[in-house]
């Protein structure tokens, strides 16, 4: 049996071999699946270890954001995010809030009270004419002061982007054999075109005082995330906390090996509301030990990538999740549309 990752305030968010489901026995395969789904039900939230990702892989990927957020500014800027539709580039601090909120005056106001101290680099899939990915120069030219830490950075982001895909489909797969399709496949047609996007997160270090003097100061504020599913990387500080049934925040603490997974909107309305797509936040990092007697909290790097399904089709809610059409929640027009958000 999975053992569990989180569970607190009734939030128990299992931890679940992920091999069982890709090698192990037809038993193993669908008792995983199960546990799958089971954990999307409920918590919204899963971990999953022994994902076909390599450790050096994700090394590597961690290395080269690093690498990238320690461009100059200027260099950065020259590839800024500008439209929800593109959904690509880099957003600097303080310009994302994320946020339950939707009007627009409310959302605005909340950034320049409590910006969200964090920036992000956005990565689409590479062959979107219509929206190329801003690419940073590999070869160092001026604006990178030279340096040409960056090279390879393209292709390791692609070839990272290509292998979530991948698992974007066969954790699809395993939700279809938890629910008991007869067709374990059967989202494999609405997530074909991987109209996903990669997001590399660096929170930088910040003075403790901060979160002192601005009572609800956060890293990222509370939010649901938009698509399918969500892969969750983060590093060893801490800070991700997922929302419990009884509305408290409890901390979703990094586990090496692992990879948080996330239900999002979308697929919590493809499912007809069974599966939960659950509020999460970045908040300062947990005071283990108390303190530590430094004034910063140190950096923390993580990285997201929000799956959706094929931005070009209307997807209806999914089979054996309602009885009779009385049941059904939603129209399709409704569970999606074309050109969805990430976030
Ligand atoms: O950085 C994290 O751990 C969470 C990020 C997140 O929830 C998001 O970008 O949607
Ligand atoms: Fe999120």
């Amino acid at each position: 049996m999975e053992k569990a990752a989180v569970h607190e305030d009734g939030l128990l968010i299992p931890l679940i071999d992920f091999s069982k489901f890709l090698n192990g026995s037809p038993s193993q395969k669908l008792e995983t699946a199960r546990a799958i789904l089971t954990g999307f039900q409920t918590a919204g939230f899963i971990y999953l270890s022994n994902i076909p990702i390599p450790a050096s892989v994700l090394q590597h990927v961690f290395d080269a954001s690093a690498e990238f957020f320690r461009l100059p500014r200027a260099a950065k800027d020259s590839l800024a995010w500008f439209s929800p539709e593109a959904n690509r580039g880099y957003s600097a601090l303080g310009r994302e809030k994320a946020t339950q909120l939707t009007s627009t005056a409310a959302i605005s106001a909340l950034r320049d009270s409590i910006p969200d101290i964090k920036e992000s680099f956005e990565i689409g899939r590479d062959n979107e004419p219509s929206h190329p990915n801003h690419w940073p120069r590999e070869d160092g030219d001026d604006s990178h002061s030279g340096s040409s830490k960056l090279a390879g950075f393209r292709q390791t982001m692609t070839s990272f982007f290509a292998d979530l895909a991948a698992l974007h489909r066969s954790v699809m797969r395993a939700i279809a054999a938890g629910m008991g399709l007869p067709d374990e496949m059967y989202f494999d047609q609405f997530v074909c075109d991987e109209d996903n996007t990669l997001r590399l997160l660096h929170y930088p270090a910040v003075r403790k005082e901060l979160f002192k003097v601005n009572p609800g100061q956060v890293r990222a504020g509370e939010h649901s995330d938009y698509g399918s599913i969500t892969f969750l990387f983060q590093d060893g500080a801490g800070g991700l906390q997922v929302q419990s049934p009884e509305g408290t925040f409890v901390d979703a603490t990094p586990i090496e090996g692992t990879c948080v997974v996330n239900a999002g909107d979308l697929l919590a309305r493809w499912s007809n509301d069974t599966i939960r797509s659950t509020v999460h936040r970045v908040v300062e990092p947990p005071r283990r030990e108390g303190d530590d007697g430094k004034e910063e909290y140190p950096a923390r790097y993580s990285i997201a990538y929000f799956c959706n399904p094929n931005f070009k089709d209307f997807i209806e809610v999914i089979p054996g999740t309602y009885a009779t059409e009385a049941d059904k929640n939603y129209t399709e027009h409704s569970v999606t549309h074309p050109r969805a958000r990430s976030t």
